[in-house]
């Protein structure tokens, strides 16, 4: 079953469109990545799936209904922030106790056990946790909650590379006990690259890349060797990156059925292309495509090929 679809969904501010004609569709009981650079609309697709904004256009389907002032699809969303606005008298404990209240699946032992994991201070003054206590709180939330449908925005902000493996540990250890649909927007992308079954790459509100993981280990792939057969291998393919040093050539493309083979018994180096050099390839290729003139480009073209 699909837990999201959109079609051509767009919010358009005044001076940006956040989003512009986004069409997905994310399975259920998967974890997903939403990728992309500052301000490509990750947070935006969010607050339209949570029911935190209106929609410009399109549409959309969130368990099998529309979430817009939706109680009983918003009761099985759990929405974690970066930027979540707590009332000053606060403490994280009060944090957790409504969380307990609200979100049907909450297990108390398993919050209890992350608060212990994450060091959390759970009876301090939440204005006076630190960055990354404030994002451990989100963490316990968003975990704990088990809600069938969970987004984590970029969670975990402040927190340490010790913290955020436990975060990936946790997360993948309770996801395969208790599956349910995950969407992850994160800037760490290697760090979370084993994690994720599917990747949604946004940028400047569209729809850049959509694809399984396992689909993108094959989708491109780097070449070395000398510069003249790294060439001509290349001629009729589309190339995301090239480097020379001296007779030496590395280039990166996109990769066809067969190109693997095809470029050992051309007598070249094959390596794989982690996910995160995929996405500075895909946007970087992006950003120099809007600057051609109108007319030569389609801002497909990169996802498509
Ligand atoms: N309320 C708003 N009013 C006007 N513009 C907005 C509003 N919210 C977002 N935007 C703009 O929409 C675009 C997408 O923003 P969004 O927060 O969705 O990006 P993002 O992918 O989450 O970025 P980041 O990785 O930096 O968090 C940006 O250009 C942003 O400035």
């Amino acid at each position: 079953m699909t837990a999201i679809v959109t079609r051509q969904l767009s919010k358009h501010y005044p001076e940006v469109r956040a989003l512009d004609g986004v069409s997905i569709a994310l399975e259920e009981h998967r974890i997903h990545g939403l990728l992309g650079r500052n301000g490509a609309g990750k947070t935006t697709l969010m607050q339209l799936l949570t029911g935190q904004v209106f929609a410009t256009d399109g549409t959309m389907e969130v368990l099998g209904a529309s979430p817009v002032e939706n109680a009983d699809v918003l009761m099985q969303t759990c929405f974690i922030q970066e930027s979540q606005k707590y009332p000053d008298t606060f403490r994280a404990i009060d944090v957790l106790r409504v969380a307990a209240g609200a979100y049907p699946n909450w297990d108390q032992a398993f919050a209890d056990r992350l608060v212990d994991e994450f060091r959390l201070p759970v009876k301090r003054m939440i204005k006076k946790l630190s960055r990354g206590q404030l994002s451990a709180i989100g963490i316990v939330v968003g975990l704990a909650s088990r809600a069938p449908l969970t987004f984590f925005d970029e969670p975990y902000l402040g927190l340490d590379a010790v913290a955020r493996r436990m975060f990936y540990d946790r997360l993948l250890a309770d996801f395969s006990e208790h599956p349910r649909t995950v969407v992850l927007s994160t800037h760490h992308i290697d760090e979370v690259a084993n994690l994720l079954e599917h990747v949604i790459i946004l940028d400047e509100g569209r729809v850049l890349l959509d694809a399984d993981t396992d689909e993108l280990h094959h989708a491109a792939i780097a070449v070395s060797g000398r510069a003249a057969d790294v060439d001509a291998f290349l001629s009729d393919r589309e190339v995301l990156e090239r480097t020379v040093l001296g007779t030496l050539a590395t280039a990166t493309f996109t990769a066809r059925a067969g190109d693997e083979r095809a470029a050992r018994e051309a007598g070249l180096d094959v390596s794989q292309v982690s996910l995160q050099a995929l996405f500075v390839h895909l946007t970087t290729a992006n950003a120099a495509a809007a600057e051609q003139p109108i007319g030569t480009r389609s801002a497909t073209d990169v996802a498509t090929s």
